[in-house]
């Protein structure tokens, strides 16, 4: 059983979302925005190493291999390594429309255990955009792009500024990141009116 809170449903005068015209081509790797990040960043050992690729219209497609590291039962996937996957699809919808947004509400079916050694095949859409307001869904299904959905996904991100990092990330990683010209570039791509 399945069902999305109100909090979910876009109010009636919301937009249809538009895909930014510099937004990566379909068929693009989105890249990782932080090499940090749990989710995309080459930095983390144990993180999900997703690797996103831009489809048509305002929507990706990514993978991700479940590891030994991401266990929750012996053998299987964590539900919320796998709510983390769902999450950094959705949060990499940024990338086509050109925002910075953070998730403010996450709603998560598991529909079917997922073993170790995995790979998700993860699609993300956005769905309506209203004010600050962005609306996705995900889905993941196992083994292949058309393989049985593992686990899906409402939510709801939040436009916000740089400055919402600046304010609440720890000063030393946010230091390293405006020392660092190669991740500061990340940053400005997706900023379109800072
Ligand atoms: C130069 C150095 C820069 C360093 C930066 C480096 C890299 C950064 C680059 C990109 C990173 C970007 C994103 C990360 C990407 C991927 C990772 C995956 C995504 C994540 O993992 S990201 C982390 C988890 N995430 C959070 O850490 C959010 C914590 N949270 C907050 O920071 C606030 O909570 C916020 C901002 C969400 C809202 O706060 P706020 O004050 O700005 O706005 P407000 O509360 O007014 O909400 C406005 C309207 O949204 C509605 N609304 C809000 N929250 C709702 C909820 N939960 N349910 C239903 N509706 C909700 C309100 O009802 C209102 O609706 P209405 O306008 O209709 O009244």
């Amino acid at each position: 059983m399945s069902g999305t809170s109100a909090a979910l449903t876009p109010p009636a005068d919301a937009q249809t979302p538009v895909r930014h015209p510099d937004a990566p081509a379909p068929g693009e790797l989105l890249g990782a925005h932080y090499e940090q990040c749990f989710g995309c960043g080459g930095g983390q050992p144990h993180g999900l190493h997703l690797e996103a690729r831009a489809a048509d219209g305002v929507a990706l497609t990514a993978e991700f291999t479940v590891q030994p590291a991401h266990q929750g039962a012996p053998g299987l996937a964590h539900g919320g390594v796998l709510a983390a996957a769902l999450d950094e699809a959705l949060g990499s919808l940024n990338w086509l429309l050109r925002t910075i947004a953070v998730t403010g509400r996450l709603e998560t079916d598991f529909l079917l255990p997922v073993p170790v050694g995995t790979t998700l095949h993860l699609e993300a859409e956005v769905t309506a955009v209203a004010g600050r307001k962005i609306y996705a869904v995900a889905t993941g299904r196992v083994g292949a792009p058309d393989g049985p959905v593992a686990v899906r996904a409402d939510a709801l991100f939040v436009e916000v500024k740089v400055d919402h990092f600046v304010e609440h990330g720890r000063p030393a990683e946010i230091q390293a990141v405006m020392d660092d010209p190669d991740q500061l570039r990340r940053v400005r791509a997706l900023e379109v009116n800072p």
